[in-house]
Parts: structure tokens; sequence; C-alpha cells
């Protein structure tokens, strides 16, 4: 079994945006991300620091804004719409969740497509699936890269993804598709899931329920993605895979954390270099 290290993988990829980023700045070339976060979740701030921390080491500027949790829609609409016209912010992340007054969908929808490197945007989500060359949805996109780098090929496995939210399932058919798999995607309405996910070459779960998947959902030999993230009895973070017991059964399996989580944030970075590539 190969464990898929994710922190290694992510760490190649933001040595060599590295070093594309000196050769953008020697050309005159600067990248700057403005970072929005409204309120204090924990979580979220975790992963602004380490965005932030990101674009550091890369040699990306970026901009902090840091609302107060009771920030009003209209408050944060202004924001956007500022940054969409600000000619040196070259990309735009709100990071989600937004509070329950706020409409994540609007906020979205907000952002310039041109500023979208998160790959939200309808747009951007357009462009996707009729393979048009747009912004990438980072998970889904990191995934790619963590098959991709780890010599898993793609093209003609039978692929099924547990999970269809906008953000991870649904783009992650797209890109699989885009790579020649065959693909389903499976939800909480699906009969019989476990038939269909021991047909997985490549199984992507994202379904967001702790350890939901035991050995009997999986095909021996199967490669195993996980892009859950909680917390189990011990307050340890595990993911959507009862790791433990499946890992011996597949051929290459991800860990959490250390598997697709720091790939978000490579891809993340990946997509503001290329604001200033073309
Ligand atoms: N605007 C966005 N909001 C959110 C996104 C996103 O892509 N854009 N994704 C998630 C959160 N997220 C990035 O924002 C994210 C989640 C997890 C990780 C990560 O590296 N996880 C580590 C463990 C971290 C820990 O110790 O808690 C791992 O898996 O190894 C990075 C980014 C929702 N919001």
């Amino acid at each position: 079994m190969q464990l898929i290290d994710g922190k290694k993988i992510s760490k190649e990829i933001k040595d060599e945006l590295k070093e594309e980023v000196a050769v953008l700045k020697a050309n005159g070339k600067e990248v700057c991300l403005a970072v929005v976060q409204v309120g204090n979740d924990p979580a979220s701030s975790v992963y602004v620091n380490n965005k932030k921390k990101a674009c550091a080491y890369i040699g990306i500027e970026s901009e902090s804004y840091e609302l107060a949790e009771e920030t009003t829609e209209e408050e944060l609409l202004l924001l956007i719409d500022r940054l969409n016209k600000e000619e040196h912010v070259n990309g735009i992340l709100v990071q989600l969740p937004l509070p329950a007054h706020i409409d994540e969908d609007k906020i979205i929808r907000a952002i310039s497509p041109d500023k979208d490197v998160d790959g939200f945007h309808p747009v951007s989500v357009g462009r996707l699936w009729i393979g048009e060359k747009g912004f990438l949805s980072c998970t889904p996109a990191g995934i790619i890269q963590l098959l991709k780098r780890s010599g898993i090929t793609i093209d003609g496995k039978e692929c099924v993804i547990v999970g269809r939210s906008n953000i991870v399932g649904k783009p992650m058919a797209a890109l699989l598709l885009r790579e020649n798999g065959t693909v389903t995607v499976t939800h909480s309405h699906t009969n019989n899931l476990k038939d269909i996910t021991k047909r997985a070459d490549i199984l992507i779960v994202a379904i967001g329920r702790k350890q939901f998947i035991t050995a009997d959902y999986v095909k021996e030999g199967a490669v195993v993605i996980d892009v859950g993230m909680h917390r189990d009895e011990n307050n340890k973070l595990c993911g959507d895979v009862a790791f433990d017991e499946v890992a011996e059964h597949t051929s290459a399996i991800t860990p959490v954390p250390g598997g697709v989580g720091p790939m978000t944030i490579a891809m993340l970075m990946n997509n503001c270099v290329e604001t200033v590539r073309k």
C-alpha cells in the first residue's frame, strides 16, 4: 500500500511556484492575493493563516481583510467591488463558511471571474465543464495532482465520487472526466451505495461523515482519496474513511491530516500565479 503524501507533494508544487514567481518578478510581474475573512471561526483562521504563509513562502503578496462577524452582506459586497477594481489585486479569496446572515452564493458571484482564484464563480464552473481554460476549484485540482504525481493513471479507470457538493464532488467529476476517467457521482439518496463504491478503481470520498467508508465499501487494490476532516473520540483529526481498517485493502490511500488538505492551499497558490501567466 502506497501512502499518498499530500504534505510532500504540496511542498513540491509550492517550490515550483516559488521559482516561477521569481522569474515573473524579474520580468516585472507581481502577484497579489486579497484574503478576506468574516468572523473568527477558529478553523477558518488556521486555513487563512496557512494561505498567507504559503503566499509569503512563494513570493506572492497578500493583503488581509479581517472583518467582524456582524459585517453586513452589503458591506462585504462593497469591499469585493473595490477589490475587483484594484489593479494591483490579482486574486480575491473569501474564506468559507461565511456567517449565516450572508448569502454565500451572492458573494461568490460578486467576485470578478478574472480574480476568482477559488474557482467557485459560475463562469469558472462553466469553463471547467466545457473544457475551456479557467480557474479550477482547488481541492479537486489538488486531488488530480496527488494522483498524477503518485503515478496513478486516471485514463480508463472506474472513478466513484461519494458526495455532490459544488466545491468538491461536482468539479471533481468534471476534472476526472477531463482525464478520461469513467465517472459516477453518488450521494445521500444513492441506492445500494456499497455496490457502486466497490466497483471503483479510484474512490473519492467527500461526504462529510466521520469514518463513514469502512472496508466493506472498498474493492481490493482500489485507490482511496479522503477529503473529509473531523475530530475522532480522542480529538485527533480523521477523515470520511475509516483509515485503519481500509488502508490494508487499498493500493494507495491519502491520510488525514497530510493528504488532500495541504493540496487545497498549493492549488490556490497555483491559481494566483495563473492570473499573471498569460
Ligand atoms: N474560500 C474557501 N473556503 C474554503 C475552502 C476553499 O478551498 N476556499 N476549503 C475549505 C477549507 N480549506 C481551505 O480554505 C482547507 C481545509 C484544510 C486544509 C488542510 O491543510 N488541512 C490539514 C489539517 C489542518 C489542521 O491541522 O486543522 C490536513 O488535512 O493535513 C487546508 C485548507 C473550506 N473553506
